[in-house]
């Protein structure tokens, strides 16, 4: 096809002797892609086929701007001509792993998903009849009031998960759009309805896909065919042309054999034993790969790659502009909404939290009931606040996981350009703050008037705004640990360990003046949360509190003022209201750092990434070239 040039927002994408090594203990490095050539064009539809292994997913994730951490990549790729990262928005990715909220039903994951990402201009009419024309087109009607399932519970199945997906990626109908095995889970029949969607989308659009195995139907709905074996190519080309090039190289597929199973099972070195009692008769798989690399690389097909990535590279075609996001008060209010409803249907962020704080709730209260004024009651108020504002607290973290899968999300969808970070923290504040009330109020009123604290309302609205403002600051300091730890255990263990610092450092089980000076009083007394929440409470209790002492059988009135100031050495200087006021300043510094820690990532990740190609050898290891170069 000659070479017309992009217009319209259209994609030219070429990669040229693209190489991708991971660090290897034994020898250094090990390269998983070897030297890759190839194009991708506006109208048409990818295939990126090989063995388990070959590398479909690392050439998809290193052309779409993904590769992980850990590995180091060299080569060109380029976009229209252009240098360009493919990032945050630039193109859609449908990943090999399903990544959606699993409390959802189908209906609300994708309704949610057009609100997000289809313009503000279009009415709301038209976003639900594109919404519901890809549901019908991905074969997903009957399936729509289903939860979508995963960790928490049963859904629907792998298949129809993957089809959520990609109904989610293409409602926008992507200029560039990678999909890694989007047949993945689904019988024959779906395959091809899912893929014969896909292609029919090619029109303007820039499509690649790397899949296992199609039937010889889908095959046909191919364009292009990219055929890997263990990181090199062994044919780049029209779909079309694959069974002649095997035929003409000496491996002709038999008669009524699908096509991509003749190509795959010739070119498999996993099961040597089995291919070389096979089709290929008296060779080993490796001799046979060897020898298709060779033929393709002396084939017209291998020149005309070359020159066609290079008409592509001279052509100086348009910057891939980031997609435009729906207005930011739109993304917000969708995302709240949509993280409302999925904290109410998920048992293990909110609600099995209160059965737990009402049961440790009836346990303070009876444990502490009715404490009455003497002098031994100061004691019992004391451990009881601290109890409230350290431990119920530091429960907070048992919603980490479903935080964890909710970030997942979030990143996946930013990495999509559904919509941007800032949203995603409003949103994510917003739908928090009814249930936390509720987890605070409940149980906060049980343990509060079981116990006998001081019995006027504001006392207990001050009481119940501080244990939900530090609820709010550990899930806020957990944001922080998940945006760093990727892991949920390690992510637990590590936010445990912080709070049980700040909780040593504050000011209870030592005093403020007993405190080492270094690291436990400057900084971590005046950084750690439990400061302000011991102090909060502890005024809000004892300010205004007789105590009845008992001497020598005389009775004394104690004023609370004086327990606080002489015996819990409390800062006296400002309000209780001040030490409330510094743990919402907190809660807003806290999600303010999560922020920036996302967009740094965002910033950071791509130019590590670009720095470490820069450095990247361009000498390849002579081990790793395929043997057909040393014979040419
Ligand atoms: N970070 C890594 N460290 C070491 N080896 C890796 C790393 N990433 C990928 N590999 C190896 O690189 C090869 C290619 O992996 P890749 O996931 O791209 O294969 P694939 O063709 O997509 O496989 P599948 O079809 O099974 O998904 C595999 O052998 C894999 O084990």
């Amino acid at each position: 096809m000659p070479n017309q040039g992009p217009k319209n927002g259209e994609v030219f994408l070429t990669w040229e002797d693209l190489w991708v090594r991971v660090s290897n203990m034994k020898d250094g490095s090990n390269a998983i892609l070897k030297g890759l050539t190839g194009y991708a064009r506006p109208g048409e539809l990818l295939a990126i086929m090989g063995p388990s292994g070959c590398g479909k997913s690392t050439l998809l994730d290193t052309i779409a701007g993904r590769l992980g951490s850990g590995t180091r990549q060299s080569g060109d790729i380029l976009i229209n001509g252009h240098k360009q990262t493919l990032e945050y928005g630039t193109c859609a990715y449908v990943t090999q792993d399903d990544t959606l909220l699993a409390t959802l039903t189908v209906k609300e994951a994708i309704y949610y998903s057009a609100e997000l990402q289809l313009p503000n201009s279009m009415p709301k009419s038209e976003r639900k009849k594109i919404a519901d024309i890809t549901i019908k087109e991905m074969g997903l009607q009957d399936a729509m009031e289903t939860r979508i399932g995963g960790w928490s519970g049963k859904g629907i199945s792998g298949g129809q998960k993957r089809r959520v997906s990609i109904c989610m990626e293409i409602l926008t109908r992507p200029k560039l759009l990678f999909l890694d095995e989007p047949t993945s889970g689904l019988d024959s029949a779906a395959s091809y309805y899912v893929m014969k969607t896909i292609a029919s989308q090619c029109k303007g659009r820039t499509i690649v896909a790397s899949i296992h195995q199609p039937s010889a139907e889908v095959f046909a709905l191919f364009h292009s065919l990219c055929l890997l074996s263990s990181g090199r190519t062994v044919y780049f080309g029209p779909a079309s042309a694959a069974i002649e090039f095997f035929a003409l190289s000496g491996f002709p597929c038999p008669t009524l054999q699908n096509p991509s199973d003749h190509f795959l099972k010739t070119i498999n070195s996993d099961f040597d034993q089995d291919i070389e009692e096979g089709s290929t008769g008296r060779k080993s798989t490796e001799e046979v790969i060897n020898i298709l690399i060779k033929s393709y690389k002396s084939s017209d097909k291998y020149n005309a790659v070359q020159s066609q990535v290079a008409e592509i590279c001279k052509q100086e075609g348009e910057i891939l502009e980031k997609r435009s996001h729906v207005r930011f008060t739109t993304q917000s209010f969708v995302l709240t909404r949509r993280s409302f409803v999925n904290m109410s249907y998920d048992l293990g962020y909110y609600w099995l939290r209160l059965a737990v704080y009402v049961v440790i709730a009836i346990g303070l209260g009876t444990i502490y009931y009715d404490v009455g004024f003497s002098t031994a009651s100061v004691q019992a108020r004391g451990t009881m606040l601290m109890f409230v504002a350290s431990f119920i607290t530091f429960m907070a973290i048992g919603g980490f996981p479903s935080f964890v899968e909710d970030l997942k999300v979030f990143q996946l969808e930013k990495l999509n350009g559904h919509y941007g970070s800032g949203s995603f923290v409003i949103a994510n504040t917003l739908s928090s703050i009814p249930y936390l009330l509720l987890v605070s109020l409940i149980p906060g009123a049980i343990a509060y008037f079981l116990t006998g604290l001081q019995n006027e309302l504001e006392h207990f609205i001050y009481f119940v705004l501080v244990l939900f403002t530090c609820m709010m600051l550990v899930e806020s300091l957990m944001m922080i640990v998940a945006s760093i730890v990727p892991n949920f255990l390690m992510g637990i263990i590590t936010g445990a360990g912080i709070q049980a610092l700040m909780i040593l450092s504050g000011g209870f089980f030592r005093l403020p003046s007993d405190l080492p000076k270094p690291f436990w009083k400057y900084p971590l007394h005046y950084v750690a949360f439990h400061t302000y929440a011991f102090e909060g409470l502890f005024k809000n209790e004892l300010e205004g509190l007789k105590i009845h002492n008992e001497d020598k059988g005389k009775r004394q009135i104690i004023n609370g003022e004086v327990i606080l100031k002489d015996e819990w050495q409390m800062n006296m200087d400002y309000s209780k209201w001040v030490d409330l006021a510094i743990l919402l300043w907190m809660v807003v510094f806290y999600r303010l750092l999560f922020l920036l820690f996302v967009k740094a990532g965002e910033k950071v990740k791509p130019a590590i990434r670009a720095f470490i190609s820069s450095t990247s050898p361009n000498q390849i290891n002579t081990a790793e070239r395929p043997l057909d170069e040393f014979a040419t």
